[in-house]
């Protein structure tokens, strides 16, 4: 099992290796509460994590944004009272890549990060 968390992303060019259906199926037994979802054909990742009211789902947002920004690796973030959707793929090569995981891994992460 690997560490996803506390891996690194890798530059993504577009020939970049979408991951293949095994390599998505191990993948997703280390991010369980994600989903794998297709919208216009292209593999995506999602968690909707939901909160007491507005601000705490906005500073969960603020962590999510950095922690994109320090990895060069964004996702879609949709804030919502009490809820942020977090949607991660690779723009590059229109999928999942393994840089993906990793981001799905270190989200769930930051929860822990969040004051109580
Ligand atoms: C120019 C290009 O946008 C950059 O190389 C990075 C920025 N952040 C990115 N984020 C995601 N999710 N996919 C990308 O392909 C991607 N590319």
């Amino acid at each position: 099992m690997s560490d996803l968390k506390n891996q690194t992303c890798e530059a993504c060019q577009a020939d970049a290796p979408a991951v293949s259906d095994q390599e998505l199926k191990e993948l997703m037994r280390e991010i369980p509460e994600w989903a794998p979802v297709s919208r216009d054909g292209v593999m995506q990742l999602e968690r909707a994590y939901k909160f007491k009211n507005f601000k705490k789902a906005w500073a969960f947002h603020e962590l999510v944004a950095q922690m994109a920004e320090d990895e060069f690796h964004h996702p879609t973030l949709t804030l919502e009272w009490g809820k942020l959707t977090v949607t991660w793929w690779t723009h590059a090569i229109k999928g999942l890549h393994r840089n993906d995981f990793i981001m799905a891994a270190k989200t769930d992460a930051l929860l822990e990060k969040l004051d109580s």
